[in-house]
């Protein structure tokens, strides 16, 4: 199947058919009906993933909201390049992006079944990082659901974010959290992690690193007026 093919089965067999909705802007969007023959396969807090029967090597990127979203991530894709650790743009439409599909298990999905993480994957997705940078971009919004690991490896699956002028945290978290608790404790017994304690952990660091912004600004405001 060529792309022009690909393009035309999402447009007329996924898109036409498909419900998807986004009710609160910090969960993932719900996913209401698929088509036969296509397979969502991720769902984040902006669009929804989806794979076709007939062509493996491609998913369609669908948004449910902030469409404007979809020229900057079109726009960081061609930025980037071509990268091992990284998928690539085949085609841009009005509501969803048609991407290299890749392969394996997010990092929340790895503890929820009790994988394994090498440190190979970190390294791996630090270098993509680096290697995104070099480009002029900055990586933002790096957590356990936008990276993925496939045999050993480390892959970053959303760049939707690296346009942004600055960076946050969330990477440089996730690294000092696996080595400081994954390592020595999950890795060593690498037991399942049930999805609502990995729900909670994700929703308690939101809230922490919304706490640590107001006291920031709380602090920059008292240093303005002294
Ligand atoms: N190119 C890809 N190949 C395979 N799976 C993918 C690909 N892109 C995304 N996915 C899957 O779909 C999920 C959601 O995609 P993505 O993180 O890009 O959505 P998003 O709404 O932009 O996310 P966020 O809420 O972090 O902004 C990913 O966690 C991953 O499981």
């Amino acid at each position: 199947m060529n792309v022009e093919a690909f393009v035309q089965a999402a447009e007329e067999g996924l898109l036409r058919h498909l419900k998807i909705e986004s009710e609160d802007p910090y969960e993932p969007i719900e996913v209401k009906h698929v088509p036969a023959g296509w397979t969502c396969i991720g769902v984040g807090n902006y669009a929804a993933v989806f794979t076709y029967h007939a062509e493996k090597r491609w998913v369609v990127k669908v948004y449910a909201r902030d469409y404007e979203g979809i020229e900057q991530e079109a726009q960081v894709y061609k930025q980037l390049g071509q990268h091992p650790a990284y998928s690539h743009l085949l085609h841009r439409g009005n509501t969803y992006l048609v991407l290299k599909r890749l392969h394996g298990l997010t990092l929340y999905e790895t503890i929820h079944r009790g994988v394994r993480i090498p440190e190979q994957v970190i390294q791996d997705i630090e270098e993509a990082l680096v290697y995104a940078r070099k480009r002029g971009l900055r990586p933002c919004d790096v957590h356990g659901k936008n990276v993925m690991m496939h045999e050993g490896r480390g892959y970053v699956v959303d760049v939707s974010d690296f346009y942004k002028e600055q960076e946050d945290r969330k990477w440089r978290d996730l690294v000092k959290a696996y080595r400081l608790i994954y390592k020595p404790f999950l890795y060593k017994y690498p037991i399942p992690v049930p999805y609502a304690l990995l729900d909670f952990v994700r929703r308690a660091y939101r809230l922490y690193r919304k706490g640590r912004k107001q006291k920031l600004l709380h602090r920059e405001g008292k240093t303005k007026h002294m």
